[in-house]
C-alpha cells in the first residue's frame, strides 16, 4: 500500500541558510507520527513542504501515492503554527464560512461545526466574537476548522502549544480516535511527554536532519533498560553501589541510572542486605526526553 505522505531527500535553503537537508520519510494510515525537534530545527519547514506551501530546493513530496498537486490538498487539515482566524466574525459564522472554503454546503458545515463544539465543549461560545475569546478556545476553533472537511491527512504544528493540561487531553483523546478510524497524522512538538504517550512512530531532526526515526517502541527497545526506579525507607547507603552511574534522589525514592552492563538486581540485593526496606524496585526504559537529549548531544558532538 502506498503510504499517505512519503518525502524522499529533500532539501530547504533560505538565502544561505539550510533549513531542511536529505528529509525522508513515509507515514501510513492509521498512523500517528511525531516530529519531534528542537527550536529552528527544520519542523515548520519541512511541513510547508509537505502541503505545497512552500517548494523542496531539491528532492520529493507525494501525497497519497501521487506526486504532490495542489488537488490533494482537499485531503488534508493543516493546523499551522501562527493562529489566523477572523477576530471579528462570530464563532459559528466562522466555521460556517471556512467549511464553505473547504467544499462543504453551509447545511453540512454547520452540522459538524456544532457537532464538534459540543465534543471540544465550546457549544457556550458559538455565538461569541472569535476576538472575546481566550487564546485556547481561539486555538480549539482553528483545530476543528481544520477537521471540518474531514482529513484523510492531518497535520497540526504545535498543536497543544499555548493550552492547559485539560484542553490538551480533550485535543490529544481527539487525534487518537481519529487515528482509529485510520487518519494519518502528523505533528510537531518538543514536548516529549506527548509524543510519547500518542504516536506510534518518530522521526527527530537537528539542524535540518533526520538524527532519529522509526517506530515508537522500536526505538526504546534499543536503548538498555538501565534505570531503577526504587521507593524505600531506612538506610539509603545502597545509594553509593558503584553499579550506579548517576542518582536523584528524593525523600523515599531515588531514580537511578546503571553503569552499562550493570545488573539491576546485584543493586536490589546490595539494597536489602543493607537493611533498606524496599516498597517498589522497577527497571525502566529511558524516556523519550532521555532519548531525545541523548541523540540531540550526540549530534552536538559530532
Ligand atoms: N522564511 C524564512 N526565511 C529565512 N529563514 C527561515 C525561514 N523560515 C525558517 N527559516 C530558518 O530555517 C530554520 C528552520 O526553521 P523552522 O521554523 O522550520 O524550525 P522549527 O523546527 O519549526 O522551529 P520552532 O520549534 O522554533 O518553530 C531556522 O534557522 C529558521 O530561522
Amino acid at each position: 500500500m502506498n503510504p499517505i505522505v512519503d518525502l524522499r531527500n529533500i532539501r530547504k535553503v533560505y538565502d544561505s541558510k539550510v533549513a531542511v537537508e536529505g528529509l525522508s520519510l513515509r507515514i501510513e494510515a492509521g498512523t500517528m507520527f511525531g516530529l519531534l525537534g528542537p527550536n529552528g530545527s527544520g519542523k515548520t519547514s519541512s511541513i510547508r513542504m509537505m502541503i505545497g506551501i512552500t517548494a523542496p530546493d531539491s528532492g520529493t513530496v507525494s501525497l497519497f501515492g501521487q506526486p504532490f498537486t495542489r488537488e490533494a490538498l482537499r485531503r488534508v487539515g493543516y493546523l499551522p503554527e501562527e493562529r489566523g482566524l477572523y477576530k471579528k466574525m462570530k464563532v459559528m459564522e466562522q466555521l460556517i464560512f471556512l467549511g464553505q472554503l473547504r467544499g462543504l454546503s453551509p447545511a453540512v458545515a454547520s452540522a459538524r461545526a456544532h457537532a464538534w463544539c459540543e465534543r471540544l465543549l465550546i457549544s457556550d461560545a458559538v455565538d461569541k466574537r472569535t476576538e472575546a475569546l481566550s487564546k485556547g478556545m481561539q486555538q480549539k476553533i482553528q483545530f476543528i476548522a481544520s477537521l471540518l472537511h474531514e482529513p484523510e491527512l492531518i497535520i497540526m504544528d504545535e498543536p497543544f502549544s499555548g493550552l492547559d493540561p485539560v484542553n490538551a487531553a480533550l485535543l490529544m483523546d481527539t487525534l487518537v480516535s481519529l487515528r482509529e478510524d485510520g487518519k494519518a497524522i502528523l505533528f510537531s512538538t518538543h514536548r516529549m511527554d506527548q509524543v510519547e504517550k500518542l504516536c506510534d512512530e518518530i522521526a527527530i531532526i537537528y539542524k535540518g536532519r533526520l538524527v532519529l526515526e522509526g517506530g515508537m517502541q522500536a526505538i526504546k527497545s534499543r536503548y538498555p533498560a538501565n534505570r531503577v526506579h526504587i521507593s524505600y525507607a531506612g538506610d539509603g547507603g545502597f545509594l553509593r553501589h558503584p553499579a550506579i552511574q548517576s542518582v536523584k534522589n528524593y525523600p523515599g525514592q531515588a531514580e537511578i541510572r546503571l553503569n552499562d552492563g550493570a545488573d539491576a538486581q546485584a543493586l536490589l540485593a546490595a539494597a536489602l542486605a543493607g537493611g533498606a526496606r524496599i516498597t517498589s524496585f522497577q527497571v525502566v526504559e529511558p524516556t523519550l526526553e532521555e532519548i531525545f537529549i541523548e541523540t540531540i548531544g550526540s549530534n552536538v558532538d559530532a
